[in-house]
């Protein structure tokens, strides 16, 4: 698209409108019933994972319209752009090269000039050759101990992806080894994990692409004072204190030794860089064959989104649909609901990857858009959501659409239990598609009198029609893992370009950390407020009744 045609005033645009009130009645009971080999028709595989897209408001015409909305936007020209280095983040003049993460030694990719292949490669080596000595035990603290704590310190991108690849791949992680992860300012988040671990035994990683993001910096500071109290001295903090940012000579200033920064680099985006160095706490717990694994399953699924048509290609096909009830249906959410206690933390980290890169109105040439795009990304392990917010999803008035994510093996040998998981996916998905008419719940009330069937008869349908998309993995491994998340990477980045969003800038953050920094000094002063009247009320609130203490 250029900038003088939005993509809501092409002829397409308006077809899918059209398409949307034409369809919109149609309930997807009755489309298995038209269609029975609709699983067939409507699911794709690549390596250890299925899609099943079968169970939405979809026809073949709504696909149809819908990849013709992506060419017409043009989906492969713009992920071209993206995989060869263009500055597709134009507000920060930037490339956007995740995908180059994943690339082996080989490739070739040039940014300003430069073939970027061979520094990744160069710094993911000193990040396994660190994570192998500090595993072996060759790498002690600096009183000769092994170390048997890691302690991340970062936020947003330096923090959810490590977390969450972490504890997904935990049967993978080395006995031993325990890895934290610290994000959040309010210091009981770093003061409980300092509480459970030995300074000699302990490094900490200081995770910031700028290096100057305050949480991450006092943290750091804070753990570095902590670390002196503990007995420890000014030259054991270069073999304790590690960092990983593109802002070297400040992490230098902070008193890191160069042997111990790796680098990240300025064209990864802090929610695209679990890949790089950032890393460096999941290479410590799972080594650098699983890493490289868990990088393979990245690139095996851009191989696949570069190159499959798009009515076969699994990211673009879950933007589309996602697409469709955002846009074409209104709706405000989407949930993700893995069915693997290790992906517990999957919809933290999507919601930062979708929300943070999706989250805007306004499109990459400035202009306000005029219709709905990013929706709000949530979700929970299943099966603990189903006694929490499924009754929503059922009875509630709302249409959500919902991602299920299903291991069909666990690393755990208890089948039975497995199974009980596996299924309730399908029969939660079954029940959101299906539902149960008020036929069905009358003929299920015959023992009742006719005077409480009519009033427990209505409390018992479900009225169905709820969209899912089912994924099913072999099992939780690093190379799956990696498929998975590349998947949704592409599929945001799908919607972003059809939207017209430059998905890799993040203004909004920027501008609340700003005020916080402005409001940060006025809590320890008397000083005159000149905010609205509910900031300064809560400010001077605050001024009246904080208790001031500090660690020494
Ligand atoms: O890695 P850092 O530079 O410390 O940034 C950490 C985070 O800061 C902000 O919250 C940004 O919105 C995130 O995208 C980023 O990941």
């Amino acid at each position: 698209m250029n900038p003088s045609c939005p993509i809501n005033q092409t002829a397409i645009w308006a077809q899918l409108h059209q398409h949307q009130r034409s369809t919109r009645f149609l309930h997807m009971r009755d489309l298995f019933r038209q269609q029975p080999d609709r699983f067939a028709q409507m699911h794709e595989q690549l390596n250890g994972l299925l899609l099943d897209y079968s169970k939405n408001r979809i026809t073949e015409d709504t696909l149809t319209l819908l990849i013709e909305l992506a060419n017409i936007a043009d989906v492969r020209g713009w992920t071209d752009k993206m995989r060869r280095g263009d500055k597709i983040n134009v507000s920060e003049n930037r490339a956007v090269l995740h995908t180059a993460l994943r690339l082996p030694p080989h490739a070739v990719v040039y940014v300003d000039d430069q073939n970027i292949v061979p520094d990744i490669h160069h710094e993911l080596e000193r990040a396994y050759c660190f994570a192998e000595s500090v595993r072996n035990g060759e790498y002690t603290g600096a009183h000769g101990e092994r170390i048997t704590d890691i302690i991340n310190i970062g936020i947003g991108g330096s923090h959810l992806g490590p977390e969450m690849v972490t504890l997904a791949l935990r049967p993978f992680q080395q006995t031993g080894l325990n890895i934290h992860y610290v994000a959040n300012v309010d210091g009981a988040n770093l003061m409980q994990v300092l509480d459970t671990v030995n300074p000699a035994t302990t490094v900490f990683i200081i995770a910031s692409k700028s290096f100057t993001t305050p949480e991450t910096l006092l943290n750091a500071q804070t753990a570095r004072n902590w670390f002196l109290q503990q007995g420890m001295c000014e030259v054991d903090i270069s073999r304790h204190f590690i960092a990983i940012t593109s802002a070297v000579t400040k992490a230098q200033a902070f008193g890191i030794i160069p042997e111990h920064i790796f680098t990240m680099f300025d064209w990864v985006g802090g929610r695209y860089s679990v890949w790089s160095t950032i890393g460096l706490s999941v290479i410590c717990a799972i080594g650098k064959e699983n890493f490289q694994n868990f990088l393979a399953g990245g690139r095996a699924m851009d191989e696949h989104f570069f190159h499959a048509p798009l009515r076969h290609n699994i990211p673009v096909l879950l933007g589309l649909i996602g697409l469709w009830y955002h846009t074409f249906y209104t709706t405000t959410s989407h949930a993700i609901i893995p069915y693997d206690h290790g992906l517990r933390r999957l919809a933290a980290h999507l919601q930062q990857l979708d929300m943070e890169s999706n989250g805007k109105q306004v499109s990459r040439y400035g202009e306000r858009l005029d219709f709905d795009t990013g929706p709000i990304i949530w979700g929970e392990e299943g099966v603990n959501c189903q006694h929490a917010f499924f009754q929503l999803l059922h009875q509630g008035p709302r249409l959500i659409s919902s991602d299920f994510i299903v291991p069909i093996n666990s690393f755990y040998h208890i089948s039975t239990q497995h199974k009980v998981l596996a299924a309730n996916a399908f029969a939660q998905t079954k029940a959101l598609m299906h539902g149960k008419t008020l036929a069905e719940a009358y003929a299920e009330l015959m023992h009742l009198d006719n005077k409480s069937r009519d009033i427990m008869a209505p409390q018992k349908v479900f009225p169905g029609n709820q969209p899912s998309n089912t994924l099913l993995l072999d099992e939780i491994n690093p190379f799956n893992l990696g498929m998975l998340l590349a998947m949704y990477e592409h599929k945001v980045f799908v919607q972003g370009i059809i939207w017209g969003i430059n998905s890799f800038d993040q203004w909004g953050v920027e501008y609340g950390k700003v005020l916080a920094k402005n409001i940060e000094p006025e809590l320890s002063t008397n000083s005159p407020l000149h905010h609205d009247a509910s900031t300064n009320g809560l400010i001077d609130y605050f001024r009246k009744h904080h208790h001031d203490t500090n660690l020494t």
